[in-house]
């Protein structure tokens, strides 16, 4: 029995996502909580004869509690998304929201995995960890903020430039660092397939493919002109970082553990090893880990990087650090009275 929540399910990302989410045989349960039209939706995939029993919540009556109640594993798509001309740090106005649902986590499903996909994840990560903290519930292993989708993107962009587009899920491309900008850390040179030399050696297709990489989400948000940005990508991409989790905690003896991915952490998760392979204090950064039944178990090495990539890493270090910053010490308004 697994249940699982979406928080901000009735938005672009979260319908497609909690569809997704439905068609998942590991999930029995599907809670879907939003302040608005959340009771539509679950009426809508209730319908499709899967497993999963599917309730809509909306706020009143403490809904986000009682959505949350017992959850194994919460999803969290709420939040307002950009508009062409801002940038990821223009979103902290979401971090209101956050900390609201990371309390009502506290209270409701303390131990479930938690994967942040509101923006900007670099600072949002943070207001949750340290929100959970002050409630006492902090698990660093359970915290995700979901990179997912850079490592998506990066797959369907290297395959792309080396004209084989349908061959975009054999190529794995490391992405570590953070999720926006140039804190999107693509390590090319440990993309598998190797990448052709006349590629990772001509500086201006290498830079044009970064570039690509760590501002494929502004591509989006131009396309889409005012009406939002990646949700269809970003559900898909949400989706499947849902099941590496759900397949390390609950994938029984059929799950191929451990499970990698690349996951947004806290220090506190074990990263202490990541500060000394960057070189840089940061309290959050985004490496590969080995998942399992409790979350992350293992953080792997982020390896051998190039002089071209130090110099990436440098520039995203020095980003990084203040939207750490802004996140942890974020003070949610008081309730009003
Ligand atoms: N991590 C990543 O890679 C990505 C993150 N995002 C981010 O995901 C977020 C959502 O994007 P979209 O779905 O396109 O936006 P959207 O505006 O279509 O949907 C957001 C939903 O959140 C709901 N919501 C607002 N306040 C809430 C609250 N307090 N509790 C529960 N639900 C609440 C809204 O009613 C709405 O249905 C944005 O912050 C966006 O920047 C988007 C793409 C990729
Ligand atoms: O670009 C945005 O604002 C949404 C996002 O995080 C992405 O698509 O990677």
């Amino acid at each position: 029995m697994v249940k699982a929540v979406v928080c901000g399910a009735a938005g672009g990302i979260g319908q497609p996502l909690s569809l997704l989410l439905k068609l998942n045989p590991l999930i029995t349960e599907l809670s879907l909580y939003d302040v608005v039209n959340a009771l539509g939706v679950a009426a809508d995939l209730s319908h499709i004869a899967t497993p999963a029993q599917v309730t809509g919540f909306l706020p009143p009556d403490n809904g986000a509690e009682r959505a949350l109640k017992g959850a194994d594993i919460v999803v969290i798509p709420a939040g307002v998304p950009r508009k062409p001309g801002m940038t990821r740090d223009d979103l902290f106005v979401n971090a209101g929201i956050c900390a609201t649902l990371a309390s009502a986590i506290a209270n409701a499903c303390p131990k479930a995995f938690i994967l942040v996909i509101s923006n900007p994840v670099n600072s949002t990560v943070p207001v949750f960890a340290e929100t959970l903290k002050k409630a006492g519930v902090f698990d660093p292993k359970r915290l995700f903020g979901v990179t997912h989708l850079d490592i998506v993107r990066a797959s369907t962009f290297l395959a792309t430039v080396l004209g084989k587009p349908q061959d975009a899920p054999k190529y794995k491309v490391p992405v570590v660092g953070g999720h926006s900008g140039v804190t999107i850390l693509p390590l090319l040179s440990q993309a598998e397939p190797k990448i052709p030399s006349d590629v990772l050696g001509d500086k201006a297709k290498r830079d044009a493919l970064v570039n690509r990489i760590q501002f494929g989400g502004d591509e989006v948000v131009k396309a889409k002109d005012g009406a939002g940005s990646a949700t269809l990508s970003m559900a898909q991409a949400g989706a499947e970082f849902a099941e590496f989790v759900l397949q390390a905690a609950f994938g029984g003896k059929k799950s191929q553990r451990p499970v990698q991915a690349y996951v947004y952490l806290g220090a506190e998760a074990g990263g202490e090893a990541v500060k000394k392979e960057i070189g840089a204090d940061l309290d959050y950064f985004s490496v590969n880990v080995e998942l399992g039944p409790n979350g992350i178990e293992k953080i792997l090495p982020i390896g051998q990087i190039d002089a071209a990539e130090k110099e990436l890493l440098g520039a995203a270090v020095k980003e990084l650090g203040p939207s750490i910053e802004k996140g942890a010490t974020f003070q949610p308004a008081p309730p009003k009275l």
